[in-house]
């Protein structure tokens, strides 16, 4: 029987720094046209990931492959595959929209019609011939994704794809990011929004000091943690809040019951956000 390769696999892989731990014994696999999410607060460990999976650095131990290729082996070829958006993803300031992606087409030997297909994809056609450095910041970032999947690749890295963007430019990243996974992509997503997360990701690890803490699909996630009973709140002063079981939370419904004081209550499962506090005790930012 043939078995599905995993675009990535990753077997306890671990980062020692002189004196920081930056990866514990992390293990996860990503098969083709799966968007997988790697969520933690800052200094968990996930530029690190990445910089492992691109090549960039060496793990102090365990095995990580890319599209077969183990991470050690990895050289410039692989770029022919790999498309990858992170923090210092930089433009040719100078250089138009069309030239910035033209001169990509010619490193990745693409066609050049490809240019104008990317470009209405990601709704920047009107503005190729702008000169990228005078671009919007949503603008911006949609040009560097563009540039990182001209090429159609098999495996896209996306470091915190939409933060700072506008609801409406993220919710077009999204869109991008889902129709490369319907055709195939695997994709390895950072971010620290977790509604994001819940949206857009089939599977999620979250890392908490260099450690997977909670691993599988969003809902599976939240759902191991329904052990206790959560009511969000709503009172008549417009205060609205989440509180678990306790003799502490029965004691304030009453109160506020005799007061005419509650508006609404309801329980309710806990968000990803509630989880990642419950497992992490910090907050995603
Ligand atoms: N080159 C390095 N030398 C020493 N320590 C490093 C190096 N790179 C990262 N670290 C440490 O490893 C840990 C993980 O860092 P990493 O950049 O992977 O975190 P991150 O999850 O990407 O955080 P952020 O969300 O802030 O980008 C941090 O404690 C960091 O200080």
């Amino acid at each position: 029987m043939m078995t599905q390769l995993d675009t990535i696999s990753v077997k306890h892989l671990s980062k020692q720094f002189k004196n920081q731990t930056a990866l514990k014994d992390i293990s996860f696999n990503i098969q083709p046209g799966e968007i997988f999410g790697f969520l933690g607060p800052s200094g968990a460990g996930k530029t690190t990931t990445i910089k492992i999976l691109t090549g960039q650095m060496h793990p102090s131990d365990g095995v990580a492959s890319v599209l077969g290729v183990p991470t050690e082996k990895i050289n410039e070829h692989i770029y022919e595959q790999v498309g990858i958006v992170t923090h210092n993803s930089g433009l040719y300031d100078k250089l138009s929209v069309y030239k910035n992606l033209e001169i990509f087409t010619k490193i990745l030997n693409v066609k050049k019609s490809k240019i104008e297909e990317i470009l209405k994809r990601v709704g920047l056609f009107k503005d190729r011939k702008k000169i990228a450095g005078k671009l919007s910041q949503g603008m911006r970032q949609r040009l560097i994704l563009a540039r990182a999947v001209i090429h159609n690749p098999k495996v896209l890295f996306l470091d915190e794809p939409t933060s700072g963007l506008d609801p409406s430019t993220q919710v077009e990243i999204h869109r991008l990011i889902k129709s490369l996974r319907d055709n195939g992509t695997a994709v390895f997503l950072t971010t620290h929004n977790m509604e994001e997360a819940e949206k857009l990701c089939d599977h999620l690890a979250l890392l908490n000091n260099g450690k997977i803490v909670e691993a599988g699909t969003p809902r599976e996630i939240r759902l191991n943690h329904n052990k206790k009973k959560r009511y969000k709140i709503l009172l008549k002063d417009g205060k609205e809040f989440i509180l678990s079981q306790s003799e502490e939370t029965t004691q304030k419904i009453n109160w506020w019951m005799t007061d005419n004081e509650l508006v609404t209550i309801h329980s309710c499962e806990p968000t990803l956000e509630t989880v990642f506090l419950e497992v992490t005790g910090r907050k995603l930012i």
